[in-house]
């Protein structure tokens, strides 16, 4: 199967329905050219990759970069890469960089370490903002990690861990409220890892900021994908990954936001010799840098820090609500197709534009086996517990007619049984 470019011969279907599609995919493609940045990524030519939303392909430049600065800046310079290769530098630098995708203007993002990490720090800031308060919000259906890290900060601080789906938060705040709780933050995803769903970023900042809370978002599904304008909806906190749609290659540094008007009062629980205000002076005692610096830890990931640098170039002159626009264009259409196709698809992901990220996910009881008949098609998608085809859209890099592509095979699968193969049967470590 070959899908770069796809002509004609690939979209054919043999149906009345398939011709449409196809003739439809053809048009859109058009129509869409504009931010067509497939040549600025180097994609095997033989997949079509929708698992974008769990490692980004690899961008053209990046190789060169990381290359340049092994053998150059490693290699040859030495210890003076710190300051002529503008190693030092790299976390602001790089967190400045992320902050032009997500809406914060410079010197409020730091760039390092995992989203693990940065969310521990990012909710020890906020009990440190909000003293005398003892409950957090988040939302059930968190990444794991993400519910992991907030009961682990809320033992240490004291907090008591409140559940509510994001569409019930501002009734959970109202009432958390009437009970004389004072919430500290509201910890949530943009765009849920599993369903796709968008939540409503700048209402419920509103609902946490009327309820005295901080707002803190972790932008892992969203960055890249999806406007998120964090100084313009008066977030408070935010953290995300580097590795997904930001595309900087597996391990990349993750980063975290704090807003300009808390960073002087921000406290970095893990206050390392990279956040202090002068660093080689070598002093017994702790004094905060100034500005996003105050939120480094420790040595960088230098190496991975310029891969992700180099990723980000390829954004480049094209506004994220460009990369928007096309990222909806091809789910909607990925989703006339699967439901054109595979009549009957229990479709996990919403239907509303405003709802949705930038995902396909279809319910199947034998979810993974479909994933994995599909991958053997040469489409990569991933499968999620407990039953979902997850089907990630980088808008980047894909084209409609490839979502057309996408939904044949899945039809094709079902149609051929494949996906009940016995070869299934053992799961892999990494679904
Ligand atoms: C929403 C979300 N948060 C956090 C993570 C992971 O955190 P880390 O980068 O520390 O592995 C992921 C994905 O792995 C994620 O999807
Ligand atoms: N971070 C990952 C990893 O270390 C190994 C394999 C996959 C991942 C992912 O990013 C998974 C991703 N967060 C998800 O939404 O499922």
């Amino acid at each position: 199967m070959s899908t770069a470019p796809p002509g004609p011969d690939v979209l054919h279907t043999g149906s009345g329905t398939g011709d449409t599609l196809a003739a439809e995919a053809v048009a859109l493609d058009l129509a869409h050219a504009a931010t067509d940045l497939r040549r600025r990524f180097d994609l095997p030519e033989d997949v079509v990759y929708l698992d974008g939303n769990s490692l980004g392909a690899l961008p053209v430049g990046v190789a060169e970069a990381v290359t340049d600065a092994v053998r150059v800046q490693w290699g040859r310079d030495l210890v003076a890469s710190w300051n002529t290769h503008g190693w030092w530098e790299a976390p602001t630098r790089v967190g400045d960089a992320i902050g032009r995708l997500v809406g914060a203007a410079p010197g409020q993002v730091v760039a390092g370490d995992s989203t693990t990490v940065r969310l521990h720090q990012a909710l020890h800031a906020a009990a440190a903002l909000r003293p005398g308060a003892d409950v957090v919000v988040t939302d059930p259906g968190s990444f794991p990690t993400d519910l992991y890290v907030t009961r682990g900060v809320a033992d240490q601080v004291g907090w008591d861990v409140v559940l509510a789906d994001p569409d019930e938060v501002p009734r959970t705040l109202a009432d958390l409220a009437a009970t004389g709780r004072r919430v500290a933050v509201v910890s949530l995803s943009h765009v849920d890892y599993r369903t796709g769903r968008l939540w409503d970023l700048p209402g419920l900042t509103r609902a946490a900021h009327d309820a005295g809370a901080l707002a803190l978002w972790d932008l892992c599904h969203s960055a890249g994908a999806v406007p998120v304008d964090l100084d313009d909806h008066g977030v408070d906190l935010a953290v995300g990954c580097g590795y997904k749609y930001l595309n900087g290659g597996p391990g990349a540094p993750a980063y975290v936001y704090a807003a300009a008007r808390h960073l002087p009062h921000v406290r970095n629980v893990v206050p390392g010799w990279h956040s202090h205000a002068r660093p080689f002076a070598m002093a017994p005692d702790h004094e905060p840098a100034d500005g996003a610096a105050r939120l480094r830890i420790g040595t960088p990931p230098v190496l991975s820090l310029l891969a992700l640098e180099a990723a980000l170039r390829a954004f480049d002159g094209v506004p994220v609500e460009a990369v928007r626009a096309r990222s909806l264009s091809l789910t909607r259409f990925l989703r006339r197709c699967v439901a054109a196709l595979v009549p009957g698809a229990a479709f996990v992901s919403p239907d509303d534009d405003d709802r949705r990220g930038s995902q396909v996910g279809v319910r199947h009881p034998d979810a993974y086996g479909v994933v994995q008949a599909l991958v053997a098609r040469g489409v990569v998608g991933d499968f999620r517990e407990p039953d979902v085809v997850r089907l990630g859209v980088a808008a980047p890099y894909l084209t409609h007619a490839e979502m057309l592509v996408a939904a044949r095979e899945l039809a094709a699968v079902l149609a051929a049984g494949e996906h009940l193969d016995e070869r299934w049967s053992r799961r892999a470590t990494v679904t």
